[in-house]
C-alpha cells in the first residue's frame, strides 16, 4: 500500500485529530488560518480551537486577486498563473504560523483549504438553462500538501454542486455540528463580505436546519470606504454613523429578485457591487448623496436583508419552549466589529438575545476556518448524517484530498 494511502487511513481511524482550515473570504483581507483538535464526527463533533492567526494579505496579493476577482472578463494567464501561487502562498502561511507556534508540521493531520473564491455563478444568478450551478475556488490542494508536507484537503464546494446545491453556504454542517442546542433556537450570524445565518431548531431537526446568504454584509460598505477614506473599511462604522439613511436608494438598493427567492441561496460580489450600487443611484435620483449618507444607507442595506431573511424564518416543529421568533442569535466574522451593522439589526429584533460565538468556544473571527476542519474531519470519518431530501444541503461529505508525496 502507498504510505501516503496508509497514513491516510490512520489519521481517518485515530480518536482525534489535529486539523488546520483555512479561509480566505471575499473581503481579501487575509487568510484565516484556525488549528484544532477534533474528537468525534456528525453531531458528536467536539472542537477544540487551539490556535488562531489572520495573515494578512499585502497590498500586492489584494492588487493581483482583484483582477480577476468577481468579474465576467479577465486575463486568463492571472488565473492559470494565481492558481498555484495562491496555494504554495497558502502553504508557507500554514508553515509560517506553525513556526511561531513552535508546532512541528508533523504533529499536524491535515489541512482544510477552502482556497479563494474568483467566481460565483449559481444558476438563478447566471440564468442559462444549460449550465448547472458553479463557483471556482483557486490555490489548489496539491501546492498546500506538497508546500507543507501535510496531507490537504481542498476543493469543498464542488462536492456540494455536484449533488445539487450551490455550493455555498456550507457552515450548516459545521453550525449544525458544532452548535445546535436542544431547547434553544438558534441563528447563527456570519457577516462577512457576504452575510448568512444558519438556523438551528430547538428540536435539533437536521432536516430541517439550513444556511442561507442573505446579500451584502461589509462588501459594499469596504468598497466605499476605499474609495472615500482609502482605508480597508470604515473602522467601527464611524463615517455611517455620521450619516443619515437615504430612504428612495435604500428602495433601489432592496429591489433585487435575491431578496424574494426561497431558501437557502447564495450569492457574491458579482452581484452586490458598486455597480449595483451606482445603478441603485441613478434609479433613486440620488446619485449626489454624500459620503456618510451613503454609507450609513449601505449599513442600513446590510442590516435590513438579515433582519427581513430573519422574518421570513419558517417555524417548523416549535419546542414547548418556542417564544415566537425569539432567538438566540449568535453573530461572527468581520461585521461583529461594526456597531453600526450591528446596532442596525439588533434595533429591529428586540425579541432576540445577541451575542458572538466566542460564548459557544468559537472565536467568531475564526468560525469559517473552522467549519472547513469540520468539514475534512466530516469527510475524512464521518459522512453518516441525513440532512433529507433538499435543494441546498445534500448529505455529502466533502472535499479532494491532495497527498503530500
Ligand atoms: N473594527 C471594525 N469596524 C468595522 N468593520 C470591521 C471591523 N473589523 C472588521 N470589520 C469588517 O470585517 C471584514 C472582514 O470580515 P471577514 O474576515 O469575516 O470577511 P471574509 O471572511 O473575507 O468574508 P466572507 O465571509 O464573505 O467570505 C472587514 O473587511 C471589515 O469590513
Ligand atoms: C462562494 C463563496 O465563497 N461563498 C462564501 C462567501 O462568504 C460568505 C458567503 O459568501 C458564503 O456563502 C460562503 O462562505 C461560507 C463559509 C459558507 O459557505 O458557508
Amino acid at each position: 500500500m502507498n504510505p501516503q494511502i496508509q497514513k491516510l487511513h490512520q489519521i481517518a481511524g485515530k480518536p482525534e485529530r489535529r486539523i488546520i482550515g483555512l479561509m480566505s473570504g471575499t473581503s481579501l483581507d487575509g487568510l484565516d488560518v484556525a488549528l484544532c483538535r477534533i474528537a468525534g464526527s456528525g453531531p458528536a463533533t467536539a472542537v477544540t480551537l487551539e490556535r488562531f492567526a489572520t495573515v494578512p494579505y499585502t497590498d500586492d496579493l489584494k492588487n493581483d486577486i482583484r483582477t480577476i476577482f468577481a468579474k465576467s472578463e479577465i486575463d486568463f494567464e492571472e488565473l492559470c498563473l494565481l492558481n498555484p501561487y495562491i496555494g504554495r502562498l497558502h502553504g508557507q502561511m500554514v508553515l509560517d504560523c506553525l513556526r511561531e507556534w513552535g508546532i512541528s508540521p508533523v504533529d499536524v493531520d491535515a489541512i482544510a483549504s477552502h482556497g479563494q473564491t474568483v467566481y460565483h455563478a449559481p444558476k438563478s444568478q447566471h440564468q442559462r438553462d444549460k449550465f448547472p450551478n458553479a463557483t471556482l475556488q483557486i490555490g489548489d490542494g496539491d501546492h498546500v500538501a506538497v508546500t507543507t508536507g501535510i496531507i490537504a484537503l481542498s476543493d469543498f464546494r464542488q462536492k456540494h454542486v455536484a449533488a445539487g446545491g450551490e455550493g455555498a453556504p456550507l457552515a450548516v454542517y459545521g453550525d449544525y455540528f458544532m452548535f445546535s442546542k436542544a431547547g434553544e433556537n438558534r441563528i447563527l450570524l456570519n457577516m462577512g463580505g457576504i452575510a448568512n445565518f444558519t438556523y438551528l431548531p430547538a428540536d435539533e431537526d437536521a432536516t430541517v436546519v439550513f444556511t442561507t446568504d442573505t446579500g451584502p454584509g461589509n462588501t459594499l460598505l469596504d468598497a466605499y470606504a476605499r474609495k472615500f477614506l482609502n482605508k480597508p473599511y470604515d473602522e467601527n462604522g464611524a463615517l455611517a454613523a455620521s450619516g443619515t439613511v437615504d430612504a428612495d436608494l435604500l428602495a433601489a438598493l432592496k429591489s433585487n429578485p435575491f431578496f424574494d427567492a426561497p431558501f437557502p441561496k447564495t450569492t457574491g460580489p458579482e452581484v452586490f457591487n458598486p455597480a449595483y450600487v451606482e445603478t441603485a443611484k441613478i434609479r433613486s435620483q440620488t446619485t449626489h448623496i454624500a459620503p456618510a449618507d451613503l454609507m450609513a444607507t449601505l449599513v442600513q442595506f446590510s442590516a435590513d436583508t438579515i433582519v427581513e431573511a430573519v422574518g421570513r424564518l419558517p417555524h417548523p416543529n416549535p419546542s414547548p419552549d418556542f417564544r415566537g421568533g425569539a432567538y438566540a442569535v449568535y453573530m461572527s466574522g468581520g461585521g461583529m466589529h461594526n456597531p453600526a451593522l450591528t446596532g442596525a439589526i439588533q434595533r429591529q429584533l428586540p425579541n432576540c438575545t445577541f451575542g458572538r460565538t466566542d460564548e459557544l468556544g468559537i472565536n467568531g473571527d475564526a468560525k469559517e476556518a473552522v467549519l472547513f476542519a469540520v468539514l475534512a474531519n466530516e469527510c475524512l470519518t464521518g459522512g453518516d448524517t441525513s440532512f433529507g431530501d433538499r435543494q441546498g444541503v445534500p448529505s455529502v461529505t466533502m472535499g479532494k484530498i491532495s497527498l503530500p508525496g
